[in-house]
């Protein structure tokens, strides 16, 4: 097999059935002919999804899970479920969950998490707290590269064997369980909030009482909450030390439920983006800005200070772009860092440079993201200045563009679109990518009057 063949197939391997586009090489996108006006609603939350998933998969008796993503995120996450003996029905965007009470039917197996961070680290807490079992795990070649360490080696504080079939503390590994002992554990903070959050999911299966001490700050903090309070939905109530250093989780189990999902803000952020790029107006239903617990909602902030009119209405948002963005200015993308991609994209057409800082954490998430975008950006001849923990963009006119990379990412492949509602031909190349979380991105951009051609 020739070496760029064989790169794409590793790219590819963890791509779901429910994944799109893979057949074509590249995607194109140019300016809409007409302004961007439009209404928009998409499927739930990747976050969201995940840890529902999980949850229902542990409780007692059956949960209904409504307006579920349908993405190779949440595919992975269902398959590692069903490898595991969990019965999921999966009718639309509707999943009906069997809960196996935290005893998990099939005691052996092998569970492909793809490049699913989210599976990654949420579902080895799971295992490691059932009575009995061993289980191999493994995921995406990226996947494997990004930290999990921390979170395995506190599940072996806590009982769990962990054996390691490539490299010392990554994926993947054979994890043979024990039960959760109680007791205190500590997770840092720097790296990924999914440790915090896999531990915290599978907590109240451990046999006492468990307190997980956090060491450091934590990024993107609200996602953690976002845990605590999805847990809660399902019956089972944390407690965070009033100093927000320690949550401690009693012996409980979670109750079965019907729940709705919200959308997932992170896919709204690329068309309320979009709107801001243009001078349109993007409308996104079923999003209370007022009430979301997902972090990305602080991009309607940020688009404020750009010059975006923003109506955060009951169940709706809509985003009013202006004639010229504004920018220079410095933000802290800590605690919403999945947006740094797009900011960068939306700063090239700003009146002054944007930089992006506190997100050092993105250089291991689907690709080195601040690298990534970096190099994308020179090859349109804009400047983008590389930092440790961010970047500085500066405005330019993007040149007639050479092939762009998505990196097998794709926030990636999302947000450089974006410079395609601007400039004629963007041509990104590998567009399946974007089925981690938006299989159908391209046709929603598309059907909001961009000019899309694959190839
Ligand atoms: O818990 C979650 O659902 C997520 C947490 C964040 O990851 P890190 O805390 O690892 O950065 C975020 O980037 C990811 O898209 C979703
Ligand atoms: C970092 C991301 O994903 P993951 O859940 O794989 O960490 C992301 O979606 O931007």
């Amino acid at each position: 097999m020739r070496e760029e063949e064989h790169s794409d197939s590793l790219r590819r391997e963890a791509r779901s059935p429910w994944s799109t586009h893979n057949d074509k090489a590249a995607v194109t996108v140019s300016p809409s002919k007409t302004a961007v006006h439009g209404t928009v609603r998409l499927a739930g939350s990747k976050s969201l999804t995940n840890r529902a998933l999980i949850i229902a998969a542990l409780a007692e008796g059956e949960s209904r899970i409504d307006g579920l993503l349908r993405s190779d995120d949440s595919y992975w996450c269902i398959d590692c479920l069903t490898s595991l003996g969990v019965r999921v029905d999966v009718v639309g965007d509707s999943a009906r969950v069997a809960g196996c009470g935290g005893r998990w039917p099939n005691r052996t197996g092998r569970l492909y998490v793809g490049a699913a961070g989210t599976a990654a680290r949420f579902l080895p807490g799971a295992l490691a707290a059932a009575g009995s079992g061993v289980w191999t795990m493994a995921g995406s070649k990226r996947m494997s590269e990004r930290p999990i360490a921390p979170l395995l080696d506190a599940l072996t504080k806590l009982g769990a064997g962990i054996a390691y079939a490539q490299d010392e503390g990554s994926l993947p590994f054979t994890l043979e369980a024990g039960g959760l002992q109680g007791g205190a554990v500590v997770l840092p903070g720097a790296e990924s909030s999914q440790f915090i959050s896999g531990l915290l999911l599978a907590a109240p299966y451990a046999k006492e009482a468990l307190e997980i001490r956090i060491d450091g700050d934590v990024v993107q903090r609200d996602y953690v909450v976002m845990t605590l309070g999805l847990m809660e939905e399902f019956g089972v109530k944390p407690q965070p030390a009033e100093d927000g250093r320690s949550i401690t989780v009693r012996p409980a189990k979670y109750e079965a439920r019907s729940i709705r999902l919200e959308s997932d803000v992170s896919t709204c952020c690329y068309f309320w983006a979009l709107a801001a790029l243009t001078g349109g107006r993007v409308r996104i239903e079923g999003i209370d800005a007022a009430s979301t617990r997902q972090p990305d909602i602080e991009l309607l902030n940020v688009l404020e200070r750009m010059g975006c009119t923003v109506d955060r209405g009951a169940g709706h948002v809509e985003v009013f772009g202006p004639k010229r963005l504004k920018g220079g200015f410095e933000v802290s993308m800590g605690s919403w860092s999945d947006q740094t991609l797009t900011m960068a994209a939306m700063a090239v057409f700003a009146d002054g440079p944007v930089t992006m800082k506190d997100a050092a954490h993105i250089r291991h998430h689907e690709c080195d993201r601040i690298a990534a975008v970096c190099s994308e950006l020179r090859k349109f001849g804009i400047r983008a200045d590389e930092h440790e923990d961010g970047l500085t963009v500066y405005p330019g006119r993007p040149l007639p563009s050479v092939p762009l990379d998505s990196h097998d990412d794709h926030r990636m492949a999302m947000a450089l679109s974006l410079i395609g509602a601007r400039v004629d031909g963007v041509r990104i190349a590998d567009p399946g990518c974007v089925s981690k979380t938006c299989p159908d991105f391209f046709e929603r951009m598309s059907a909001l009057g961009l000019q899309v051609d694959y190839e």
